[in-house]
């Protein structure tokens, strides 16, 4: 079945200055996904998700929003549109509970729906104990909470989400990530911008990994991980003669590398899940019994390295 496509960036350019945010991004985001963008800071993620919004504009091609232009149709695009900013923002006086009025107000509840949703939103969120705390005394993980809650009080078409869980504690990030997937759930189409693997691996349909302002790649998890050549690798402990382990796999098709020594044997192949098997009795009818076996598959941080050269971890020039 082909699903709709509710975003797209179509030679997507953002310059500032001399800076090239993003250089020719072309992406298609499908209707009721979640869709990563994974890359470490300064990679251009933050600028494609505020040109989404309609905060920027961009300096050259375009980026559509259930077929309206951010360029030229900004006002259409904004009743789609709803972000969860990475920075959240507020005067210092600002209660939680009359900056989440004031939102819901802007996006179109009168005063009593108003009311009755940011309370529901801020129960939801456990943001309603905070609710007559002034903004400088909340925590910055309640901050990212309340940029949440926005979100959830617009029930956009399609929602934004600009590392929705940094600073956050785990057991609120399994939350969150839980509010994230009933979105998707309920037909919303949600957009993370992510540089933590985990996250992205635990939330996100398809990820679209970018590098210095360029899609680097695109796929789901599994596919991403597939394209790191020989990516996985078996580990096996064994008993049994090491010259026939060692001519087994000089035989064995798909292996691209392997080490013997002590008893222990690693092997660099692709879909080491589903070969570990077929390697177990290949050993055992070769006179080796197999003592124990490991399969690592390649992490998003290999993949991101394959496709860039660069890890994730590394910090690329903050913003
Ligand atoms: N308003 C701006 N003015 C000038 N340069 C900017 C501006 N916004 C972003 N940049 C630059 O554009 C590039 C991409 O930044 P962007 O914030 O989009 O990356 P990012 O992947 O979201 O990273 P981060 O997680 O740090 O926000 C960086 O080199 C950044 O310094």
């Amino acid at each position: 079945m082909s699903r709709g496509v509710a975003v797209k960036i179509s030679n997507f350019v953002k310059k500032f200055g001399d800076t090239v945010a993003v250089d020719g991004l072309n992406l298609d985001i499908y209707e009721g996904e979640i869709f990563g963008l994974l890359g470490p800071n300064g990679s251009g993620k933050t600028t494609t998700l505020l040109t989404i919004a309609t905060v920027y504009k961009p300096t050259s091609g375009d980026i559509y929003v259930h077929g309206y232009s951010v360029s030229r149709q900004g006002d259409i695009v904004r009743k789609y549109v709803g972000i969860a900013f990475q920075e959240p923002k507020a005067l210092w006086v600002d209660t939680p509970y009359e900056l989440l009025l004031w939102h819901a107000r802007v996006v179109g509840y009168s005063s009593s729906e108003a009311r009755a949703v940011v309370k529901e939103v801020m129960e939801q969120l456990n943001l309603w104990e905070h609710r007559k705390k002034q903004f400088y005394q909340l925590s910055g993980g309640t901050r990212k909470k309340l940029e949440i809650a926005k979100v959830l009080i617009q029930r956009p078409k399609v929602a934004i989400f600009d590392e929705p869980t940094a600073q956050v504690d785990v057991l609120t990030k399994h939350a969150l990530w839980d509010i994230i997937r009933g979105l998707r759930d309920e037909g919303t189409t949600v957009i993370v911008a992510t540089n933590d693997m985990f996250e992205a691996e635990r939330i996100c349909e398809r990820l679209g990994i970018i590098y210095k302002g360029k899609l680097r790649a695109l796929g789901t998890v599994s596919e991403l991980k597939d394209m790191v050549p020989a990516g996985d690798v078996i580990e096996i402990s064994f008993e049994g003669p090491e010259e026939n382990v060692r001519k087994l796999l000089s035989e064995l098709e798909g292996v691209s590398n392997y080490t013997v020594t002590d008893h222990s044997l690693r092997i660099h192949l692709n879909r080491g899940e589903e070969r570990a098997a077929e390697i177990v009795e290949l050993l055992a009818s070769s006179g080796v019994k197999v003592r124990k076996l490991m399969v690592h598959e390649p992490t998003l941080d290999d993949v991101f390295f394959y496709f860039t050269g660069a890890r994730l971890r590394e910090e690329h020039g903050a913003t």
